[in-house]
């Protein structure tokens, strides 16, 4: 049988404040449209958010405003039920789509791969013609070779309630690791396009920006700034994500973003009120006051009953009800649930100092990776195996470890790759070198920020205050949240949250600080610490008992490879391309299952 999700804990709940249009949002999916199995605060399933969406649609009905439902990109890879099928994604396309979604665009996940890019053409577009947007993605047609925009370059309508002219743009960030098949056009030569110098001369009453792009990058502020130009005085409402992160940012009075968290924990909520209809009203334009307020909503079907004014009886809708049973049916034939081992404790990415025993990149440096990414034939060569922080997707809880876990872990189907005897000197540098970054990658492309998680990317700066890390420190940016995330609500005695006085207790979670304050999120929380991790990690293997080997195996997983070269340049080592062969075929999620296989055989 399907594992339940624990049944959530009642937060302290703040509202949602309606405006003229308003929005629902999601961001950076991954493939959990079935909700998180084992964390109740967002475990609600795409179901359970069809059944919402349709209260929410009704309310805004007899409110007599618009409702717009916004995606924007990442929904694919991450968790089993996209990766675990072959071809992937073989049930998640149909359950996505299921949502009736009023504007949507690529994430650079669509992009990797050319089978993913494809589909996202032969699937998403076509079903969500009339409000898919790639605005800077083109396709390059596999029978022609020609190259043809991936979706419309933008779309313009009226809102259903309020009658409003919009016009929605919807972009990609800078991405330059995408396949073949796709061209991402940078933003910056985009916006010099004919198309584009039209839609800013529309005179919509809303822009609606849409984008895989996190709040704090440049490509946001640059479509802002060349909009504004053009537009004084009209209202913008940036959608944006990447980052997995929940965040808020104002460019303007009239111009707010927000981005909606990751992996389908988070539903994002922005309206916008005082909006005034420009083409009739240019001097009412200038004087209005346009409010944006925002909230982060917890995933799960109390938050939802609560937001959507339903009780738990009349909450699932027919609709909801069938998305669900399809995702119970995908779940039940991919197998997701077959049990690998037993997880002995909680492994964290950011929640546990790294190096520590409660770190999962502790355990894959210190476990994982010296038993199981061997090649056979230079088994006992010394190695240093390097793998990017930004492989490892999730925490690992303690219980079940089942073929699901693998795919959250890290879905990625990079293998190992190696030069073969490199001189220890230069090879014991390499990793310095990747964490520090600076000068010897030239910004762009090569910027060592791509190798790590995406949270640190591109950091909002109410994460917390930034130390200036002496220079051989390896962690360039992200910081130890214990300083910037506090309670929200601190009890009168001094805020111990230990359940002894008359406040209820209050669960772990997102405290976030934004542009907009700090009351964003819908379900009041004690804060959850975060700690920086690097850029890489490095498994030491087969070194001699005293004294270092003259030479080492490089190995490293293959998203690193564009770094290795000029990384090891620079510590001496004169190695091209040619130099590198292929170590393992295995992948970061086959040598997981296989250690956890083999060592966690008890305790669930
Ligand atoms: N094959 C891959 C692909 C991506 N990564 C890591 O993920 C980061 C991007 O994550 P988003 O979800 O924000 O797009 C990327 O910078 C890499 O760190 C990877 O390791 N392997």
């Amino acid at each position: 049988a399907q594992p339940e999700a624990p049944a959530p804990v009642a937060a302290p709940m703040r509202d949602l404040e309606w405006g003229q249009i308003n929005f629902l949002h999601t961001t950076d999916i991954h493939g959990w449209l079935g909700g998180h199995l084992q964390e109740a605060q967002y475990s609600a399933d795409w179901g359970d958010y069809v059944s919402f969406v349709e209260h929410m649609h009704r309310k805004a009905n007899e409110k007599g405003v618009d409702l717009l439902i916004v995606d924007t990109g990442d929904r694919v890879e991450g968790n089993g039920l996209y990766d675990g099928s072959d071809p992937k994604g073989n049930y998640t396309y149909d359950i996505f789509g299921q949502q009736n979604l009023d504007i949507l665009c690529t994430g650079n996940h669509e992009l990797y791969q050319e089978d993913t890019v494809a589909r996202e053409h032969s699937i998403t577009v076509p079903h969500f013609k009339k409000s898919y947007i790639a605005s800077n993605l083109d396709y390059i047609e596999p029978e022609t070779g020609n190259q043809i925009p991936q979706a419309k370059r933008y779309i313009k309508f009226k809102t259903k309630n309020q009658n409003y002219t919009v016009v929605a743009l919807g972009f990609i960030f800078d991405f330059d690791r995408n396949a073949n098949n796709s061209v991402v056009v940078p933003v910056a030569e985009t916006m010099k396009q004919e198309w584009f110098q039209s839609a800013i001369r529309e005179k919509p009453d809303l822009f609606v920006v849409i984008g895989h792009v996190g709040l704090r990058m440049a490509e946001f502020e640059q479509i802002f700034k060349v909009i504004r130009d053009e537009n004084w005085y009209t209202p913008i409402a940036f959608l944006g994500g990447h980052a997995h992160v929940r965040d808020a940012r104002r460019f303007d009075d009239k111009a707010v973003a927000i981005a909606s968290g990751r992996y389908f924990e988070t539903i994002g909520w922005l309206s916008v009120d005082g909006i005034s209809k420009r083409k009739t009203d240019v001097a009412t334009s200038a004087r209005a006051g346009v409010t944006f307020k925002r909230r982060y909503i917890d995933n799960n079907v109390l938050g939802l009953q609560y937001h959507a004014g339903v009780d738990e009886k009349n909450f699932t809708t027919a609709h909801g009800r069938n998305v669900s049973r399809m995702i119970t049916e995908a779940r039940k034939a991919l197998n997701l649930d077959h049990k690998i081992g037993c997880a002995p404790k909680d492994l964290w990415m950011t929640r546990a100092q790294y190096p520590s025993n409660a770190s999962i990149f502790t355990w894959l440096e210190k476990k994982v990776i010296p038993d199981t990414v061997i090649n056979e034939e230079r088994a006992d060569k010394p190695r240093l195996t390097i793998v990017n922080t930004g492989a490892v997707r999730f925490d690992i809880f303690e219980g079940a470890f089942t073929k699901d876990s693998t795919y959250l872990i890290s879905p990625f189907t990079s293998k190992f790759n190696y030069v073969p005897d490199v001189p220890y000197a230069v090879a014991k540098k390499v990793l310095q070198l990747l964490n520090n970054g600076g000068a010897v990658f030239q910004a762009g492309h090569l910027d060592t920020k791509y190798l790590s998680i995406p949270e640190q990317m591109a950091p909002s700066p109410f994460l917390g205050k930034e130390p200036s890390p002496p220079p051989h420190v390896a962690r360039p940016i992200f910081y130890d949240g214990e300083q910037a995330q506090r309670p929200l609500v601190e009890d009168e005695d001094g805020g111990d949250n230990d359940g002894d006085d008359e406040e209820p207790e209050l669960v772990n979670g997102y405290t976030t600080k934004d542009d907009l304050g700090d009351d964003g999120d819908d379900a009041v929380h004690s804060p959850i610490k975060f700690y920086s991790v690097p850029n890489c990690i490095q498994a030491q293997v087969a070194f001699p008992e005293a004294g270092d080997p003259e030479t080492v195996d490089l190995v490293f997983i293959d998203y690193v490879q564009p770094w290795i070269i000029p990384a090891l340049k620079f510590s001496g080592g004169d190695y091209d391309t040619d130099n590198i062969t292929v170590y393992t075929n295995a992948t970061l999620t086959d040598v997981i299952a296989e250690w956890v296989g083999k060592h966690w055989t008890e305790g669930c």
